[in-house]
Protein backbone atom coordinates (compact mmCIF):
# COMPACT_ATOMS: atom_id res chain seq x y z
CA UNK A 1 0.00 0.00 0.00
CA UNK A 2 1.43 3.28 -0.52
CA UNK A 3 0.25 5.10 2.19
CA UNK A 4 3.18 2.44 4.13
CA UNK A 5 5.87 4.88 2.13
CA UNK A 6 4.55 7.88 3.46
CA UNK A 7 3.68 6.82 7.27
CA UNK A 8 7.89 5.29 7.27
CA UNK A 9 9.16 8.64 6.53
CA UNK A 10 6.49 10.42 9.33
CA UNK A 11 7.35 7.77 11.64
CA UNK A 12 11.24 7.70 11.19
CA UNK A 13 10.95 11.58 11.61
CA UNK A 14 9.39 11.00 14.71
CA UNK A 15 12.27 9.11 16.00
CA UNK A 16 15.00 12.20 15.92
CA UNK A 17 16.31 12.98 19.29
CA UNK A 18 16.53 16.61 17.70
CA UNK A 19 14.90 18.33 13.94
CA UNK A 20 18.23 18.05 11.50
CA UNK A 21 19.35 18.39 8.20
CA UNK A 22 18.71 14.62 6.21
CA UNK A 23 21.17 14.25 3.14
CA UNK A 24 19.62 11.87 0.68
CA UNK A 25 21.19 9.56 -1.02
CA UNK A 26 19.65 9.26 -4.29
CA UNK A 27 20.56 7.43 -7.11
CA UNK A 28 17.39 8.29 -9.47
CA UNK A 29 15.92 4.32 -8.92
CA UNK A 30 12.78 3.94 -7.54
CA UNK A 31 13.30 2.95 -3.52
CA UNK A 32 15.51 6.48 -3.25
CA UNK A 33 13.45 8.70 -5.65
CA UNK A 34 10.92 7.76 -3.14
CA UNK A 35 12.55 7.99 0.21
CA UNK A 36 13.25 11.72 -0.87
CA UNK A 37 9.29 12.63 -1.68
CA UNK A 38 8.34 10.50 1.27
CA UNK A 39 10.52 12.98 3.37
CA UNK A 40 9.64 15.84 0.87
CA UNK A 41 6.40 15.53 1.56
CA UNK A 42 6.04 14.65 5.41
CA UNK A 43 8.21 18.04 6.10
CA UNK A 44 5.40 19.88 4.27
CA UNK A 45 2.86 19.41 6.92
CA UNK A 46 4.66 21.82 9.27
CA UNK A 47 4.56 18.43 11.89
CA UNK A 48 8.33 18.60 11.62
CA UNK A 49 9.64 22.28 12.07
CA UNK A 50 13.05 22.40 11.88
CA UNK A 51 14.13 19.39 9.08
CA UNK A 52 15.74 20.31 6.15
CA UNK A 53 16.31 17.67 3.38
CA UNK A 54 18.94 17.87 0.63
CA UNK A 55 20.73 15.53 -1.86
CA UNK A 56 23.69 13.75 -3.36
CA UNK A 57 24.31 11.65 -5.92
CA UNK A 58 27.19 9.65 -6.63
CA UNK A 59 28.42 9.19 -10.74
CA UNK A 60 30.40 6.35 -9.96
CA UNK A 61 30.90 6.53 -14.19
CA UNK A 62 30.99 2.82 -14.80
CA UNK A 63 28.47 3.84 -17.77
CA UNK A 64 28.32 5.95 -20.34
CA UNK A 65 24.84 7.60 -19.68
CA UNK A 66 25.89 7.86 -15.48
CA UNK A 67 26.30 10.88 -15.97
CA UNK A 68 23.90 12.67 -17.57
CA UNK A 69 21.50 10.37 -15.34
CA UNK A 70 23.31 11.81 -12.43
CA UNK A 71 22.46 15.47 -14.13
CA UNK A 72 18.55 14.38 -14.26
CA UNK A 73 18.47 13.75 -10.59
CA UNK A 74 19.61 17.07 -9.76
CA UNK A 75 17.06 18.92 -12.14
CA UNK A 76 14.84 16.72 -9.90
CA UNK A 77 15.93 17.98 -6.95
CA UNK A 78 16.57 21.36 -7.95
CA UNK A 79 12.76 21.05 -8.92
CA UNK A 80 11.94 20.81 -5.29
CA UNK A 81 14.34 23.04 -3.81
CA UNK A 82 16.08 20.77 -2.32
CA UNK A 83 20.12 21.52 -2.65
CA UNK A 84 21.34 18.83 -4.45
CA UNK A 85 25.59 17.70 -5.47
CA UNK A 86 27.27 15.32 -7.42
CA UNK A 87 30.00 13.31 -6.48
CA UNK A 88 32.28 11.94 -8.79
CA UNK A 89 34.65 8.84 -8.77
CA UNK A 90 37.37 9.96 -10.07
CA UNK A 91 40.98 7.51 -11.27
CA UNK A 92 41.27 4.15 -12.10
CA UNK A 93 38.73 1.52 -11.16
CA UNK A 94 39.29 -1.71 -10.35
CA UNK A 95 39.14 -4.78 -12.52
CA UNK A 96 38.10 -7.10 -9.53
CA UNK A 97 35.64 -6.23 -6.83
CA UNK A 98 34.18 -4.18 -8.57
CA UNK A 99 30.65 -3.76 -6.13
CA UNK A 100 32.43 -3.46 -3.14
CA UNK A 101 35.09 -0.74 -4.82
CA UNK A 102 31.94 1.06 -5.64
CA UNK A 103 30.55 0.84 -2.84
CA UNK A 104 33.26 1.67 -0.01
CA UNK A 105 33.65 4.84 -2.54
CA UNK A 106 29.64 5.75 -2.83
CA UNK A 107 29.74 5.39 1.00
CA UNK A 108 32.89 8.36 1.06
CA UNK A 109 31.68 10.58 -1.47
CA UNK A 110 28.07 10.64 0.34
CA UNK A 111 30.05 10.99 3.88
CA UNK A 112 31.90 14.37 2.52
CA UNK A 113 29.10 15.41 1.00
CA UNK A 114 27.16 15.35 4.04
CA UNK A 115 30.03 17.02 5.47
CA UNK A 116 30.25 20.02 3.05
CA UNK A 117 26.21 20.53 3.43
CA UNK A 118 26.44 20.03 7.35
CA UNK A 119 23.99 17.07 7.63
CA UNK A 120 23.59 15.50 10.46
CA UNK A 121 22.71 11.87 8.85
CA UNK A 122 22.78 10.35 5.16
CA UNK A 123 19.90 8.12 4.65
CA UNK A 124 19.32 5.50 2.01
CA UNK A 125 16.60 3.68 -0.16
CA UNK A 126 16.98 0.31 0.84
CA UNK A 127 13.80 -1.81 1.50
CA UNK A 128 12.34 -4.80 2.77
CA UNK A 129 12.97 -6.66 -0.55
CA UNK A 130 16.97 -5.71 -0.33
CA UNK A 131 17.22 -7.18 3.00
CA UNK A 132 15.41 -10.17 1.80
CA UNK A 133 18.24 -10.75 -0.36
CA UNK A 134 20.48 -9.82 1.86
CA UNK A 135 19.65 -12.23 4.32
CA UNK A 136 18.98 -14.79 1.66
CA UNK A 137 22.27 -14.18 0.13
CA UNK A 138 24.15 -14.83 3.66
CA UNK A 139 22.38 -17.84 4.07
CA UNK A 140 23.31 -18.88 0.76
CA UNK A 141 27.26 -18.48 1.98
CA UNK A 142 26.71 -20.79 4.91
CA UNK A 143 26.22 -17.76 7.80
CA UNK A 144 22.83 -18.93 8.42
CA UNK A 145 20.22 -17.00 10.76
CA UNK A 146 19.66 -16.03 14.28
CA UNK A 147 21.15 -13.24 16.62
CA UNK A 148 24.47 -13.67 15.42
CA UNK A 149 23.70 -13.41 11.72
CA UNK A 150 20.73 -10.36 11.34
CA UNK A 151 20.64 -8.45 7.95
CA UNK A 152 21.11 -5.21 7.20
CA UNK A 153 20.93 -2.83 9.91
CA UNK A 154 18.45 -0.32 9.75
CA UNK A 155 21.18 2.58 10.89
CA UNK A 156 25.06 1.87 10.83
CA UNK A 157 27.85 4.74 11.54
CA UNK A 158 30.64 5.39 8.82
CA UNK A 159 33.97 5.87 9.39
CA UNK A 160 33.26 6.64 13.03
CA UNK A 161 31.95 10.59 11.28
CA UNK A 162 28.14 9.58 9.59
CA UNK A 163 25.03 7.88 10.79
CA UNK A 164 24.12 5.97 8.24
CA UNK A 165 19.95 5.44 8.37
CA UNK A 166 17.96 3.23 6.67
CA UNK A 167 14.22 4.26 6.92
CA UNK A 168 12.96 2.18 4.44
CA UNK A 169 13.58 -1.10 5.31
CA UNK A 170 10.41 -2.53 6.38
CA UNK A 171 8.67 -0.82 3.30
CA UNK A 172 7.87 -2.98 -0.02
CA UNK A 173 9.37 -1.79 -3.37
CA UNK A 174 6.05 -2.45 -4.80
CA UNK A 175 4.78 0.12 -2.28
CA UNK A 176 7.11 2.72 -3.31
CA UNK A 177 6.68 2.18 -6.75
CA UNK A 178 2.79 2.66 -6.40
CA UNK A 179 3.86 5.91 -4.41
CA UNK A 180 5.82 7.13 -7.46
CA UNK A 181 3.74 6.29 -9.97
CA UNK A 182 0.12 7.72 -8.58
CA UNK A 183 2.20 10.81 -8.50
CA UNK A 184 3.61 10.27 -11.90
CA UNK A 185 6.88 10.24 -11.01
CA UNK A 186 9.16 7.84 -13.11
CA UNK A 187 12.87 6.49 -11.74
CA UNK A 188 15.62 4.90 -13.36
CA UNK A 189 16.45 1.44 -13.57
CA UNK A 190 19.76 0.32 -12.93
CA UNK A 191 20.75 -2.10 -15.44
CA UNK A 192 23.19 -3.60 -13.27
CA UNK A 193 20.64 -4.79 -11.09
CA UNK A 194 19.71 -7.22 -13.90
CA UNK A 195 23.51 -8.41 -14.87
CA UNK A 196 23.51 -11.92 -13.61
CA UNK A 197 27.39 -11.37 -13.23
CA UNK A 198 26.47 -9.99 -9.58
CA UNK A 199 25.59 -12.55 -7.34
CA UNK A 200 22.58 -10.12 -5.46
CA UNK A 201 21.32 -9.77 -9.29
CA UNK A 202 20.93 -13.62 -9.51
CA UNK A 203 19.43 -13.98 -6.26
CA UNK A 204 17.11 -11.18 -6.66
CA UNK A 205 16.38 -13.17 -9.92
CA UNK A 206 15.36 -15.94 -8.16
CA UNK A 207 13.64 -15.12 -4.79
CA UNK A 208 9.80 -15.63 -4.85
CA UNK A 209 7.58 -12.82 -3.61
CA UNK A 210 7.35 -14.21 -0.51
CA UNK A 211 10.80 -14.95 -0.24
CA UNK A 212 11.00 -11.08 -0.78
CA UNK A 213 9.43 -10.36 2.50
CA UNK A 214 10.65 -12.79 5.15
CA UNK A 215 8.97 -10.40 8.31
CA UNK A 216 12.66 -10.20 9.60
CA UNK A 217 12.19 -7.49 11.74
CA UNK A 218 12.99 -8.87 14.91
CA UNK A 219 16.08 -10.19 13.84
CA UNK A 220 17.54 -7.01 14.32
CA UNK A 221 16.36 -6.60 17.97
CA UNK A 222 17.47 -10.17 18.72
CA UNK A 223 21.13 -8.90 17.55
CA UNK A 224 20.81 -5.82 19.76
CA UNK A 225 19.80 -8.00 22.98
CA UNK A 226 22.96 -10.10 22.24
CA UNK A 227 25.12 -7.36 21.38
CA UNK A 228 24.37 -6.07 25.29
CA UNK A 229 24.99 -9.21 26.81
CA UNK A 230 28.38 -9.77 24.54
CA UNK A 231 29.33 -6.27 26.24
CA UNK A 232 28.60 -7.70 29.61
CA UNK A 233 30.87 -10.53 29.36
CA UNK A 234 33.42 -8.61 27.97
CA UNK A 235 33.42 -5.75 30.38
CA UNK A 236 33.20 -8.93 33.33
CA UNK A 237 35.65 -10.72 32.21
CA UNK A 238 38.44 -9.68 29.39
CA UNK A 239 41.26 -7.14 30.36
CA UNK A 240 43.64 -5.57 27.66
CA UNK A 241 46.86 -4.24 28.18
CA UNK A 242 48.30 -0.92 25.58
CA UNK A 243 45.85 -2.70 23.24
CA UNK A 244 48.21 -5.27 22.71
CA UNK A 245 46.92 -8.35 24.89
CA UNK A 246 43.64 -9.28 26.11
CA UNK A 247 43.82 -11.45 29.10
CA UNK A 248 40.59 -13.51 29.76
CA UNK A 249 39.97 -15.21 33.50
CA UNK A 250 40.29 -18.74 33.26
CA UNK A 251 36.95 -19.78 34.16
CA UNK A 252 35.77 -17.70 31.16
CA UNK A 253 38.18 -19.08 28.58
CA UNK A 254 36.22 -22.16 27.30
CA UNK A 255 32.95 -21.05 27.39
CA UNK A 256 32.56 -21.41 23.65
CA UNK A 257 29.53 -23.08 23.48
CA UNK A 258 27.91 -19.71 24.60
CA UNK A 259 27.16 -18.05 21.38
CA UNK A 260 27.21 -14.23 22.09
CA UNK A 261 30.55 -14.50 24.20
CA UNK A 262 31.89 -16.48 21.34
CA UNK A 263 31.05 -13.76 19.24
CA UNK A 264 32.47 -11.26 21.39
CA UNK A 265 35.74 -13.17 21.74
CA UNK A 266 36.43 -13.91 17.97
CA UNK A 267 35.44 -9.86 17.99
CA UNK A 268 38.23 -8.89 20.20
CA UNK A 269 40.14 -11.21 17.97
CA UNK A 270 39.93 -9.39 14.80
CA UNK A 271 40.84 -6.38 16.70
CA UNK A 272 44.06 -8.04 18.12
CA UNK A 273 44.60 -9.10 14.72
CA UNK A 274 44.00 -5.90 13.16
CA UNK A 275 41.60 -7.12 10.83
CA UNK A 276 38.18 -5.92 9.74
CA UNK A 277 36.17 -9.39 9.00
CA UNK A 278 35.21 -12.27 11.53
CA UNK A 279 37.24 -15.07 11.34
CA UNK A 280 35.11 -18.06 9.10
CA UNK A 281 33.41 -20.55 10.84
CA UNK A 282 36.02 -23.24 9.78
CA UNK A 283 38.28 -21.49 12.08
CA UNK A 284 35.89 -20.77 14.89
CA UNK A 285 35.04 -24.58 15.21
CA UNK A 286 38.67 -25.20 15.55
CA UNK A 287 39.48 -22.44 17.96
CA UNK A 288 36.48 -23.42 20.04
CA UNK A 289 37.35 -27.33 19.96
CA UNK A 290 41.11 -25.95 21.42
CA UNK A 291 39.57 -23.45 24.06
CA UNK A 292 37.02 -25.99 24.92
CA UNK A 293 39.48 -28.97 25.91
CA UNK A 294 40.95 -26.25 28.68
CA UNK A 295 44.64 -27.64 28.06
CA UNK A 296 47.37 -25.40 28.35
CA UNK A 297 49.22 -24.54 24.99
CA UNK A 298 48.83 -22.37 22.07
CA UNK A 299 46.77 -22.01 18.77
CA UNK A 300 46.98 -19.01 16.22
CA UNK A 301 43.64 -17.99 14.16
CA UNK A 302 43.67 -14.76 11.86
CA UNK A 303 46.74 -13.09 12.24
CA UNK A 304 46.39 -13.86 16.19
CA UNK A 305 48.26 -16.31 19.27
CA UNK A 306 45.64 -17.65 21.39
CA UNK A 307 48.00 -18.65 24.28
CA UNK A 308 46.23 -20.74 27.42
CA UNK A 309 47.95 -20.67 30.30
CA UNK A 310 46.64 -22.00 33.72
CA UNK A 311 45.96 -18.61 35.02
CA UNK A 312 44.92 -17.46 31.74
CA UNK A 313 43.64 -17.08 28.15
CA UNK A 314 45.93 -14.54 26.24
CA UNK A 315 45.48 -13.35 22.65
CA UNK A 316 47.90 -11.36 20.83
CA UNK A 317 49.47 -10.75 17.27
CA UNK A 318 51.25 -13.46 16.05
CA UNK A 319 55.15 -12.24 14.81
CA UNK A 320 54.58 -12.67 11.20
CA UNK A 321 54.49 -10.33 8.56
CA UNK A 322 54.81 -6.96 10.14
CA UNK A 323 54.56 -4.29 8.19
CA UNK A 324 56.69 -0.75 7.95
CA UNK A 325 54.66 2.51 7.26
CA UNK A 326 56.08 5.46 6.17
CA UNK A 327 54.13 8.68 7.30
CA UNK A 328 55.17 12.41 6.38
CA UNK A 329 54.97 15.29 8.74
CA UNK A 330 52.06 15.76 10.78
CA UNK A 331 50.18 13.06 8.43
CA UNK A 332 48.12 10.06 9.66
CA UNK A 333 47.95 6.62 8.87
CA UNK A 334 47.50 2.84 9.94
CA UNK A 335 49.80 0.59 10.78
CA UNK A 336 49.48 -3.46 10.35
CA UNK A 337 45.20 -2.48 10.88
CA UNK A 338 45.32 -2.04 14.49
CA UNK A 339 46.43 1.27 15.25
CA UNK A 340 46.12 4.75 13.84
CA UNK A 341 49.40 7.17 13.99
CA UNK A 342 49.70 10.12 13.48
CA UNK A 343 53.34 12.19 13.19
CA UNK A 344 53.39 15.52 15.92
CA UNK A 345 56.31 16.65 13.81
CA UNK A 346 58.70 15.68 11.37
CA UNK A 347 58.39 12.68 9.06
CA UNK A 348 58.24 9.19 10.42
CA UNK A 349 58.85 5.56 10.08
CA UNK A 350 56.44 3.02 11.83
CA UNK A 351 57.59 -0.52 12.51
CA UNK A 352 57.89 -3.28 15.10
CA UNK A 353 61.82 -3.01 15.10
CA UNK A 354 62.97 -3.15 17.93
CA UNK A 355 60.21 -1.82 19.90
CA UNK A 356 60.41 -4.51 22.21
CA UNK A 357 62.16 -3.02 25.53
CA UNK A 358 59.62 -0.32 26.75
CA UNK A 359 56.76 -2.36 25.86
CA UNK A 360 57.79 -4.96 27.67
CA UNK A 361 58.24 -3.31 30.76
CA UNK A 362 54.68 -1.28 30.70
CA UNK A 363 53.23 -5.71 29.91
CA UNK A 364 55.02 -6.45 32.92
CA UNK A 365 54.31 -3.36 35.29
CA UNK A 366 50.52 -4.44 33.93
CA UNK A 367 50.87 -7.97 35.48
CA UNK A 368 50.87 -9.88 32.71
CA UNK A 369 53.34 -13.00 32.57
CA UNK A 370 56.80 -12.54 31.73
CA UNK A 371 56.23 -15.17 28.51
CA UNK A 372 53.67 -13.17 27.32
CA UNK A 373 54.98 -9.68 28.02
CA UNK A 374 58.03 -10.90 25.91
CA UNK A 375 56.05 -11.68 23.11
CA UNK A 376 53.30 -9.50 22.57
CA UNK A 377 56.09 -6.21 23.05
CA UNK A 378 57.26 -7.80 19.90
CA UNK A 379 54.57 -6.56 17.59
CA UNK A 380 54.41 -3.56 18.83
CA UNK A 381 54.84 -0.18 17.14
CA UNK A 382 57.49 1.72 17.44
CA UNK A 383 57.78 5.33 15.90
CA UNK A 384 61.57 6.77 14.68
CA UNK A 385 62.27 9.55 12.88
CA UNK A 386 62.44 9.13 9.39
CA UNK A 387 65.42 10.84 9.49
CA UNK A 388 67.24 9.15 12.70
CA UNK A 389 70.90 9.32 11.28
CA UNK A 390 71.08 12.92 11.20
CA UNK A 391 68.20 13.66 13.99
CA UNK A 392 69.87 11.32 16.33
CA UNK A 393 66.56 11.18 17.91
CA UNK A 394 65.60 7.22 19.35
CA UNK A 395 61.46 7.41 19.26
CA UNK A 396 59.97 10.55 17.52
CA UNK A 397 56.53 12.00 18.53
CA UNK A 398 53.40 10.24 17.33
CA UNK A 399 50.13 9.97 18.72
CA UNK A 400 48.68 6.38 18.66
CA UNK A 401 45.31 5.23 19.15
CA UNK A 402 43.61 1.51 18.88
CA UNK A 403 42.03 0.83 15.64
CA UNK A 404 39.40 -1.77 15.77
CA UNK A 405 38.78 -3.05 12.52
CA UNK A 406 35.25 -4.77 12.98
CA UNK A 407 33.23 -1.41 13.57
CA UNK A 408 35.44 1.79 12.21
CA UNK A 409 34.04 1.54 8.65
CA UNK A 410 30.95 0.18 9.09
CA UNK A 411 29.29 -0.09 12.88
CA UNK A 412 25.75 -1.72 12.77
CA UNK A 413 23.70 0.14 14.87
CA UNK A 414 22.67 -3.24 16.53
CA UNK A 415 26.42 -4.01 17.44
CA UNK A 416 26.55 -0.63 18.95
CA UNK A 417 26.85 -1.80 22.61
CA UNK A 418 29.30 -4.72 22.34
CA UNK A 419 31.74 -1.83 19.85
CA UNK A 420 31.01 0.67 22.55
CA UNK A 421 32.59 -2.06 25.35
CA UNK A 422 35.39 -3.20 23.01
CA UNK A 423 36.14 0.84 22.68
CA UNK A 424 36.39 1.34 26.31
CA UNK A 425 38.73 -1.73 26.79
CA UNK A 426 40.85 -0.81 24.06
CA UNK A 427 41.18 3.19 25.55
CA UNK A 428 39.00 4.78 23.13
CA UNK A 429 36.08 6.73 23.30
CA UNK A 430 32.42 5.64 22.53
CA UNK A 431 31.05 5.86 18.92
CA UNK A 432 29.28 8.74 18.47
CA UNK A 433 25.02 7.61 19.23
CA UNK A 434 23.08 7.87 16.20
CA UNK A 435 20.36 11.30 15.90
CA UNK A 436 17.77 9.12 16.43
CA UNK A 437 16.02 7.51 19.33
CA UNK A 438 16.03 4.08 18.94
CA UNK A 439 17.95 2.81 16.16
CA UNK A 440 15.07 0.24 15.78
CA UNK A 441 12.22 1.77 15.93
CA UNK A 442 11.89 1.89 12.04
CA UNK A 443 11.80 -1.62 11.84
CA UNK A 444 9.01 -1.69 13.59
CA UNK A 445 5.36 -2.08 12.18
N1 LIG B 1 24.80 6.24 -7.25
C1 LIG B 1 24.20 6.48 -6.09
N2 LIG B 1 24.14 7.73 -5.61
C2 LIG B 1 23.53 8.00 -4.43
N3 LIG B 1 22.97 7.05 -3.67
C3 LIG B 1 22.99 5.79 -4.10
C4 LIG B 1 23.61 5.43 -5.33
N4 LIG B 1 23.48 4.09 -5.50
C5 LIG B 1 22.82 3.64 -4.42
N5 LIG B 1 22.51 4.64 -3.58
C6 LIG B 1 21.78 4.55 -2.29
O1 LIG B 1 21.87 3.24 -1.78
C7 LIG B 1 20.59 2.64 -1.74
C8 LIG B 1 20.72 1.17 -2.10
O2 LIG B 1 21.10 1.06 -3.42
P1 LIG B 1 21.55 -0.32 -4.04
O3 LIG B 1 20.60 -1.37 -3.60
O4 LIG B 1 21.82 -0.11 -5.48
O5 LIG B 1 22.91 -0.46 -3.32
P2 LIG B 1 23.58 -1.72 -2.64
O6 LIG B 1 24.91 -1.84 -3.25
O7 LIG B 1 22.66 -2.87 -2.62
O8 LIG B 1 23.63 -1.09 -1.18
P3 LIG B 1 24.83 -0.93 -0.22
O9 LIG B 1 25.99 -0.64 -1.06
O10 LIG B 1 24.51 0.28 0.64
O11 LIG B 1 24.88 -2.18 0.57
C9 LIG B 1 19.74 3.44 -2.69
O12 LIG B 1 18.38 3.38 -2.35
C10 LIG B 1 20.31 4.83 -2.54
O13 LIG B 1 19.79 5.46 -1.38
Amino acid sequence: MPEAVIAAARRFLKSFIKPGRILVAISGGSDSKGLLIALHKALETQKFKGFSLVACTVDHALRPESADEAAAVGAFCAALGIPHRIGHWQGDKPHLGIQAAARRKRYDLLAEAAAAFGADCIVTGHTRDDQGETIAMRAARGEGRGPGSAGMAAAMLYRRRVWVLRPFLGVRRADIRAFLEVRGIGWLDDPSNENPLFERARLRASLTAEEHAPGLERDGQLRAASSARAAALLLEHLRVHEGLVAEIAPAQAGRMDDPDWRRALITVAAVIGGREHLPGRATVERLSGFLRSGEAGRMTAGRVVFDRRRNGLYLYREERGLPLLRLGARESGTWDGRFNITSLGPALTVSAERGARVWRQRLIAAGLPEGIANRASLVAPRAEPADSASSGAETAAARLECRIGPYDTFLPGFDRSMADAIALLFGRDRYAPPPVEDVLTEMEG
